[in-house]
């Protein structure tokens, strides 16, 4: 049976985690890695459970830490947890088929944006609830970005204009993720870009600052700084 928590939400969040954090250096697989005491998987899924439109909670651990990260989770909120893939694009398809009848609106979350505010799953909801298949948070390219060859020689400079960094968690319509995964084919890095690939419009709602993806260890000694900073 899957564990829900507002009977009468209607999104499902889906919250890849079974990635090994290879970029972070050595160690546990990157969401069971901690943060200012705990893993970066708790930090994540308390933020989620706070928003008041979920229903039901999907978690994409690694397959060896299926049973621990249960009773992890335990205290935190009501989550069904089920074993990633090799990709995240696999792991994403194993948490999805794993969703109850009912929400109709299907988030797409990274365990390892573990600071991301209830308020962002909130407005990404209603992007999708409002009428659009497909809504991704985004912030402006603050750099100035240049193109270049195998030599790392400059090729050019590209316009960032209308460059956006993308986060999670990334909104579906329910039947649109789903028939993207089921057309989809070499992995890519985002869900968003699976139902670009259907043809489906996706429309960019602002991002978070705090919603950084926890990759490097910097990121890490970052997302501390800001915990104890009260995010
Ligand atoms: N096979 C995978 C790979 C990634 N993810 C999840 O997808 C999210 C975004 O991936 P990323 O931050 O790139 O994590 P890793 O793949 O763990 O990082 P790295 O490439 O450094 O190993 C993370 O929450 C990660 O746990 C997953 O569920 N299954
Ligand atoms: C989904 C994602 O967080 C959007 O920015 C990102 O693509 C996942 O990270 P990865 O390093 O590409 O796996």
């Amino acid at each position: 049976m899957t564990a829900q928590l507002n009977p009468r939400g209607d999104v499902a969040v889906l919250v890849p985690a079974a990635g090994a954090g290879v970029r972070l250096g050595p160690g546990a697989p990157k969401a069971l890695r901690p943060l200012a005491g705990e893993p970066l998987l708790v930090h994540a899924v308390r933020r989620i459970a706070a928003a008041p439109s979920v229903h039901t909670i999907v978690v994409a651990a690694p397959a060896a830490d299926v049973g621990s990260v249960r009773a992890m989770l335990a205290p935190v909120a009501p989550v069904t947890v089920v074993a990633g893939g090799a990709e995240r694009q696999a792991s994403v398809a194993a948490a999805l088929a794993a969703v109850p009848a009912g929400p109709e609106i299907v988030l797409v979350h990274d365990a390892a944006r573990a600071l991301t505010p209830p308020e962002l799953v909130e407005s990404v909801a209603a992007a999708v609830r409002a009428g659009h298949d497909a809504v991704i948070p985004v912030l402006p390219v603050v750099d100035t970005i240049k193109e270049v060859d195998a030599g790392e020689v400059v090729l050019g400079t590209v316009d960032r204009s209308a460059l956006r960094a993308v986060q999670t968690p990334q909104g579906f319509r329910r039947s649109v993720l789903t028939a993207a995964h089921a057309a989809a084919g070499d992995p890519l890095t985002d869900d968003a870009g699976l139902v670009e690939k259907q043809g489906v419009p996706v429309v960019c709602v602002p991002g978070s600052e705090y919603a950084l993806k926890v990759t490097r260890p910097f990121d890490l000694a970052l997302a501390e700084h800001l915990l104890v900073a009260g995010a």
